[in-house]
């Protein structure tokens, strides 16, 4: 989806702000994620070890903990005009893991992405069925408005979209300019250190923050553009194929701020790439579309095990690349 306008995008991407970030984490001690890895025996990302030891700790004012949240899809089903494509996807996405989503193009991954924070209504001709439940709330509650949901549920899109002429600085407090909220000079500073330090990018744009967000490279946008999603405190991040448009070691950047970032935001990913969806999730879900008929889950549960013993031949066959 492309957004129009910047306040569009904004509106889409950003939701409202809690201005207190989150703890930062105790130096000393692992991000579940990683915890995980180590605990199954699995190589840690290159520098995330050190990185989750030595990160830096912004001078933020202490800040109430946000407990890390659960969002459930049930029977969801989605509608382009007359066309279904997801048939009742039924999907939990326990709080501090990471959720990977894959399955061959068209099968409906994004489609079932945007209805997690609210954003497939914005198609005109979109409708679906079924809830999602943040933390046993359903966002689609008729009580509860739509800005609720996007408060707690942050994007990153495929193609990173700072906003080009605007300052790094305010690019990541773009949300908060956009909601109103009036935050003091000394708190920005500190929430933008803060949001770039979890999004791995403060030390190499901590000397021009004054500087133009489009003036990055591919990799150091999408970063902002996390750090942007963090500024406003969510309790979700749904990531879709944030690494696509990037190169290898950009993408591996990315990787170690997900699994860094797990400890305190409960992370959705869609990725066509095994190898990614491998290293940084812990859960995994596989969606397939048969031909003339609406996406849905083939198989869903541990990372490991779906590519490791998947159930389904289909599973096993798209994830050792003999799909199709
Ligand atoms: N705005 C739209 N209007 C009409 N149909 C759409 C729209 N967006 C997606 N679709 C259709 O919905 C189906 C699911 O698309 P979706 O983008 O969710 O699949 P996907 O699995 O994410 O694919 P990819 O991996 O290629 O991004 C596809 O058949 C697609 O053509």
């Amino acid at each position: 989806m492309t957004p129009s306008t910047q306040d569009d995008e904004l509106t889409q991407v950003l939701p409202a702000l809690r201005v207190s970030p989150a703890a930062e984490p105790s130096g000393a001690d692992l991000p579940p994620a990683l915890r995980a890895r180590r605990n199954r025996g699995l190589a840690l990302p290159f520098r995330s070890a050190a990185r989750a030891a030595a990160r830096p700790v912004a001078p933020v004012a202490p800040a109430e903990p946000v407990p890390l949240a659960t969002l459930e899809g049930r029977n969801v089903s989605a509608w382009f005009g007359e066309r279904q494509v997801l048939d009742r996807v039924s999907l939990t996405m326990p709080a501090g893991v990471i959720t990977s989503l894959i399955g061959p193009s068209g099968c409906g991954k994004s489609t079932f992405l945007r209805i997690l924070n609210r954003m497939h209504e914005l198609v005109p001709s979109a409708s679906l069925a079924g809830e999602v439940l943040l933390d046993g709330e359903d966002i689609y509650d008729p009580e509860r408005k739509l800005v609720d949901a996007r408060k707690h549920i942050g994007m990153v899109f495929q193609k990173p979209n700072p906003f080009p002429a605007m300052s790094i600085y305010d690019n990541v407090i773009a949300g908060l300019t956009l909601t109103g909220r009036r935050v003091s000079g000394d708190e920005k500073d500190a929430l933008v250190e803060s949001c770039l330090s979890k999004a791995g990018l403060w030390t190499e744009v901590r000397d021009r923050l004054r500087s133009p967000g489009g003036g990055l490279s591919g990799g150091q946008q999408q970063r902002l553009c996390i750090a942007r999603s963090l500024a406003v405190t969510p309790r979700i991040l749904l990531m879709d194929e944030p690494c696509s448009a990037l190169d290898p070691t950009s993408t591996r950047v990315i990787e170690e701020t997900m699994l860094e970032l797990a400890q305190e935001v409960t992370i959705v990913i869609v990725t066509h790439n095994m190898q990614q969806a491998q290293r940084v999730s812990q859960n995994c879900a596989f969606f397939l579309a048969a031909q003339g008929t609406p996406g849905g889950i083939v198989e869903h549960g541990p990372t490991e095990l779906m590519f490791g013993d998947p159930i389904d031949r289909r599973t096993a066959d798209y994830v050792n690349g003999r799909f199709g």
